[in-house]
């Protein structure tokens, strides 16, 4: 058996390697758990509605906010441990809705558990 590195894997379509997460070792969604215990969850009293001017005022790596299923979450400390790497993130959610996106690659990941400690509130009108 080959033994390929966590972040040099095959994709099952393109039987490319792949070079993501692009920072090497520590990166995977198991480290996140270990990381993300260690950020505080707002307590529900401290969620609050937010407008889509706010949201798309945060779109870069340093400061990256997005929508999904009409929650607002700080993404940064979650980006560079996505599975599909950061530049995807970058291009398709931060700043903005990324419901589509994460229904077309992958509807089986439960976002809300994953990005607990990153929930902001809700959109407004949503
Ligand atoms: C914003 C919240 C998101 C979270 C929490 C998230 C989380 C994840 C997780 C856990 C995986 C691994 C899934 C698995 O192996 O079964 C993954 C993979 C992936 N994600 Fe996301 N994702 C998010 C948004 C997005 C968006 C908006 C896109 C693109 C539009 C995207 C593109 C991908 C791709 C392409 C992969 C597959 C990587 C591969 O195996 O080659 N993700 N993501």
């Amino acid at each position: 058996m080959t033994f390929l590195p966590q972040w040099r894997w095959r994709g099952a379509d393109s039987g490319a390697a792949k070079s993501i997460p692009p920072s090497g070792r520590g990166y995977s969604q198991l480290d996140w758990l270990q990381r993300s215990r260690q950020l505080a969850v707002r307590p529900s009293s401290a969620l609050r509605e937010i407008g889509w001017e706010e949201v798309r005022r945060h779109r870069s790596a340093g400061d990256a906010w997005t929508v999904v299923c009409g929650r607002v979450y700080d993404l940064t400390p979650y980006l560079q441990y996505h599975p599909g790497g950061v530049e995807v993130l970058l291009r398709e959610a931060v700043g903005g809705d990324a419901t589509a996106g994460v229904e077309r690659t992958h509807p089986w990941v439960n976002v809300e558990l994953i990005l607990r400690p990153c929930l902001l509130g809700t959109v407004r009108g949503e």
